[in-house]
């Protein structure tokens, strides 16, 4: 996070699956799941200014893709369940005002710096919700519990308490039980959308329309190495949406094939629903040349390349 006199910005950074595997299904018709997360520097911003009532705006390349509705957005909303959170328990535990009156939560002055394509597989969305629950809680000088902000992160999504850690992550149950991973021998991934949007409810609904069988849960953390590397990957894990997402929109697999192509390249496959895939390199260096060889033999694709955050 950074501040000037006024504003706070805060990073909001792609989220990858590196694998996902679906292991069955809940009573409210969500899926469980394993998936190792990681966090790319390639990144939505948000821009925070106190103020004593909301105003929202939104700017950037795909700034056209979201919502006009202000309120449905997921800064906004993350934004009125942090408020309500910490008008409800003013003075109490576990959420209150540390450091400063409880009306200083009252509203904030918010600009959402739109970069990732929305409906991608990458968690755009879902990071920029977590980056607002983390930047307004600094903002507003709320002491939260850890716990308690995962679990409104997860009011506002699947995804959303993973992406308030920033770094590796294992997951599981529907998204919410996240538990540190080591960092991938590779250090860096490009990341590619063709252009089409893939809403996840869709991608899920398929997966059951179709009738496919789920992944054995293999609770596979306790047994994974200490370093994740491509042979592991391949060998033990996939991402069980992929031949969905491919069913609904095929440009994927002539993204797949494009990016097992790359020299250099570990591994390719798609982030999470899709559309988005990621090439994973050694170094940034190796990505950044690919993604600029991409940009070249595809300037209808969206490429972008950047190192896996750590802690
Ligand atoms: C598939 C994953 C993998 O990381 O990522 P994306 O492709 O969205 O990036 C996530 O599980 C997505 O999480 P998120 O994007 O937060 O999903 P939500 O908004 O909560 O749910 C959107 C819809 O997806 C389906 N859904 C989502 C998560 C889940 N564990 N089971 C589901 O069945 C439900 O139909 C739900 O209505
Ligand atoms: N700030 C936001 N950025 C992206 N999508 C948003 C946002 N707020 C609400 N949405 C809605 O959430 C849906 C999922 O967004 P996103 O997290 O980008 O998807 P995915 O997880 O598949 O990459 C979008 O289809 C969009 O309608």
């Amino acid at each position: 996070m950074m501040s000037d006199a006024s504003f706070l910005t805060v990073a909001a950074p792609a989220k990858v699956n590196l694998f996902l595997h679906l292991t069955g299904r809940t009573a409210d018709g969500y899926h469980t799941l394993e998936s190792l997360f990681v966090f790319v520097h390639v990144t939505d911003q948000i821009a925070l200014q106190r103020s004593t009532s909301f105003d929202f705006q939104v700017t950037g390349p795909f700034a056209d893709l979201l919502d006009s509705d202000a309120e449905d957005n997921l800064v906004m909303r993350a934004a009125r369940l942090l408020a309500a959170e910490a008008g409800a328990t003013a003075g109490r535990s576990p959420v209150h005002a540390a450091a400063a009156p409880a009306h200083t939560a009252a509203g904030a002055r918010m600009v959402l710096t739109k970069r990732l394509p929305p409906a991608a597989g990458i968690g755009g969305g879902s990071s920029d919700a977590a980056a607002t629950l983390l930047g307004l809680a600094r903002l507003w000088n709320l002491a939260i519990a850890p716990e308690r902000l995962a679990t409104l992160a997860l009011e506002l999504g699947a995804d959303v308490p993973a992406c308030l850690h920033r770094a590796p992550q294992w997951v599981a149950g529907i998204g919410e039980r996240c538990t540190p991973a080591p960092q991938p021998r590779f250090r860096a991934l490009v990341l590619v959308n063709p252009g089409v949007l893939v809403p996840t409810a869709a991608v899920f609904k398929r997966f059951a329309a179709d009738g496919r069988g789920f992944s054995d849960p293999i609770d596979i953390w306790p047994t994974a190495p200490d370093r994740i590397d491509r042979d592991w990957l391949v060998g033990r894990t996939r991402n069980d949406l992929e031949p969905v997402a491919i069913a609904l929109a095929p440009q994927i697999a002539s993204v797949l094939d494009t990016l097992r192509d790359l020299d250099g390249v570990q591994l390719a496959r798609m982030s999470g629903s899709g559309a988005t895939c990621f090439a994973a390199f050694d170094t940034l260096e190796a990505a950044e040349a690919a993604a600029e060889r991409l940009r070249t033999d595809r300037p209808d694709w969206w490429v972008e390349a950047g190192h896996i955050l750590t802690d």
